[in-house]
C-alpha cells in the first residue's frame, strides 16, 4: 500500500478515534508522536523486508532473483507489477521443485504470510497451456473468503498473461446444466469443486495438470474436507501434480500427506522456525468475560491505529463482543460462518479497504486472509479444539494474520481462568513461544505500543507521554527467561 493512502488512513483514523475514545486521545502529543512513529514504520519496513531478504536466516531469505526462476515474461511483468522485488525463501526454494519436468510432487511448509500462495499461483500459471480451453489446474482452499483471496492473486499475477481464464467453484457459483468450462484454472472449495468434477461434469478431471490443496493440513485434518479432496484426486489422472501448502502441519497429518502424495519433495521447518520473531507475542490476566472485554476497551485506541482482528471461540461471542463494541461507540464489522456468503465477501472487502479498522471474527477467519495492515490480532478467547485442547496450529494461522511477510506484529491474549492459563502455558511449550505478562489489564496500551513500534528509543519516550498508568519495570515478566532487548529500554 502506499505510504500516503496509508497516512491518510491514519489520519482519518485518528480523528474517528478521538471520538470514540477520549481517554487515549486526550494526549494530542502523544497521538502525534504515535504518528510519526507509525510512518515512521511504514518506510523501514520496505527497507526490512530487503534486509530480511539478504539475511539467510530470515524466511524471506533468497540468493536468487525473479529471472533466475524461469518464469514467463507475461507472469514476471505481473510478480514485479506487485511489488515483489525478489522471491521470498519458499519461493525460491519450491518454484524450482514445481516447475521441474517430469512434474514433481510438493508437500510444503512455510510459516504465514512468507509468500506460499504467490509461489503455487506461479507455478499454476506457469503449467497451464492458454490455447487449451479446459481446466488444467485445481485449487482447493478451505474457505469460500480464502478461495476469493487466492483467485484475487491469481487475476493479479496473470495481470499480463490474460488469454488464461479462472472460474470460482464456490457456493453460489450456479452453472447452466450441462455446461464444459473453458477456463484454464478453478478454484474453489471442497464441496463445489467435487460437485463440479463428478455430479456436474463441468470439469474434466482426466484433463487436470496440477492439483492444489491449499492450508492442506486443515484439508487433510478436517473430516469432510479430507473426504471430498480425496475423491476429488482418485479422479485425477496419475501423473497429475500434486501441490500441498500450509504454515503447519502436525505429525499426523505429515505422515497421512505423505501417504497420499506419491514421491514427494519436501519442504518443512523445524518447530522453532514456526512462529516468526516479527511477530511479538503478549498476553493480559483477566477474570470473567466483562473483565476481557474491558481490557478491550482499554485498547481500542491503540489497536485501530492500523487494523486489529479479534478472534473468538464461537459465533454466539463474537456476536455478543461485536454488540457490546458498538454500544460503547466503537465502529466494528462481524464476520462468521453463519453469515450469506456474499455478507461474507463484503465484510471482508470492507475491511480490507479500512472502512473498518477491527473485524471481530471466529476461526473462519483464522487462515490465510491476507491484509496488509493488520497489525494487532487478539485472542479473545484462546483457541482450543472441539475436546478443550489447546489448538497450536489455529493458535499460528491466527497470530500471522498480523506479521505479512516481514511486517511487525503484535498478538495479545486474553486469559480468563486458570484453565485458560494452561492452555496458554501448553501452547508456550509446544512451539517455543515467547509470551509477555501484564497483569493489570488496564495498562495494555502501553504494552500494545511497546510492542507495535520499533525504534527502541520510542518505547520509553512513548512510555512516559502516554503513561499515566506507567507501571515498574519488574511487572514485565518474560517466561521461558528469554529477555528480548525491549526490556532494556523499558
Ligand atoms: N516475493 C515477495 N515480495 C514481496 N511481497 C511478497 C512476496 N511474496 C508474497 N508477498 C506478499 O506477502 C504477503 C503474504 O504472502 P502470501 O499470502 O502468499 O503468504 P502465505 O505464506 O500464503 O500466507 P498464509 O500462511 O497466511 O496463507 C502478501 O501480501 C503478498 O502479496
Amino acid at each position: 500500500m502506499a505510504t500516503d493512502s496509508w497516512a491518510q488512513a491514519v489520519d482519518e483514523q485518528e480523528a474517528a478515534a478521538e471520538s470514540v475514545n477520549p481517554n487515549f486521545s486526550s494526549d494530542k502529543a502523544a497521538q502525534s508522536l504515535l504518528n510519526k512513529m507509525i510512518r515512521n514504520n511504514l518506510v523501514s519496513n520496505t527497507n526490512q523486508v530487503e534486509v530480511l531478504q539478504r539475511d539467510p536466516n530470515s524466511p524471506l531469505y533468497s540468493v536468487k532473483s525473479f529471472e533466475e526462476l524461469r518464469l514467463k515474461p507475461q507472469l514476471l511483468h505481473g510478480v514485479y507489477g506487485m511489488g515483489f522485488n525478489r522471491p521470498s525463501k519458499i519461493q525460491e526454494t519450491a518454484l524450482p521443485m514445481m516447475l521441474a519436468e517430469p512434474p514433481q510432487n510438493l508437500i510444503a511448509q512455510s510459516q504465514s504470510g512468507t509468500g506460499k500462495t504467490a509461489a503455487f499461483v506461479l507455478a499454476m500459471l506457469s503449467h497451464v497451456d492458454p490455447n487449451n480451453k479446459y481446466p488444467q489446474c485445481l485449487c482447493v482452499s478451505p474457505t469460500y473468503e480464502l478461495a476469493l483471496q487466492t483467485g484475487k492473486v491469481i487475476e493479479q499475477m496473470g495481470k499480463h498473461y490474460p488469454e488464461v481464464k479462472l472460474v470460482y467453484a464456490i457456493r453460489g457459483n450456479k452453472l447452466q446444466r450441462g455446461m464444459k468450462l473453458q477456463e484454464q484454472i478453478v478454484i474453489g472449495t471442497p464441496g463445489t469443486m467435487l460437485d463440479w468434477c463428478s455430479k456436474f461434469k463441468f470439469i474434466d478431471p482426466k484433463k487436470i495438470k496440477v492439483f492444489v490443496l491449499d492450508e492442506a493440513d486443515v484439508m487433510i485434518a478436517t473430516q469432510g474436507h479430507q473426504d471430498q479432496s480425496i475423491r476429488i484426486q482418485r479422479m485425477l489422472p496419475k501423473n497429475c501434480q500434486m501441490l500441498l501448502f500450509s504454515a503447519t502441519f502436525e505429525e499426523s497429518v505429515w505422515n497421512f500427506a505423505q501417504r497420499i502424495v506419491p514421491d514427494p519433495n519436501i519442504i518443512k521447518l523445524k518447530r522453532e522456525e514456526e512462529t516468526l520473531d516479527t511477530i511479538k507475542q503478549y498476553y493480559v490476566l483477566c477474570n470473567s468475560k466483562e473483565e476481557k472485554f474491558q481490557a478491550l476497551c482499554n485498547i481500542y485506541g491503540a489497536i485501530t491505529i492500523a487494523q486489529a482482528m479479534i478472534f473468538c471461540h464461537t459465533r454466539k461471542t463474537a456476536g455478543w463482543l461485536a454488540g457490546e463494541l458498538s454500544r460503547e461507540g466503537h465502529q466494528v464489522a462481524l464476520l462468521s460462518g453463519e453469515m450469506q456468503v456474499e455478507q461474507r465477501a463484503a465484510v471482508i472487502e470492507r475491511f480490507r479497504d479500512g472502512k473498518e479498522k477491527v473485524l471481530v471474527t471466529t476461526n473462519v477467519c483464522a487462515r490465510g486472509i491476507d491484509v496488509e495492515q493488520v497489525s494487532v490480532v487478539i485472542n479473545f478467547d484462546l483457541p482450543v479444539d472441539k475436546d478443550g485442547n489447546p489448538d497450536n496450529e489455529t493458535y499460528l494461522h491466527r497470530i500471522g494474520r498480523t506479521g505479512r511477510f516481514g511486517k511487525r506484529g503484535l498478538a495479545i491474549n486474553m486469559v480468563d481462568s486458570k484453565m485458560s492459563m494452561q492452555i496458554l502455558n501448553r501452547i508456550q511449550e509446544r512451539k517455543c513461544i515467547d509470551l509477555m505478562k501484564d497483569t493489570d489489564p488496564t495498562s495494555l496500551p502501553l504494552f500494545a505500543l511497546h510492542g507495535l513500534y520499533t525504534p527502541p528509543v520510542f518505547y520509553a519516550f512513548t512510555f512516559l507521554a502516554v503513561g499515566e498508568r506507567a507501571k515498574p519495570q519488574t511487572q514485565h515478566m518474560f517466561t521461558h527467561g528469554c529477555v528480548s532487548s525491549q526490556t532494556g529500554v523499558l
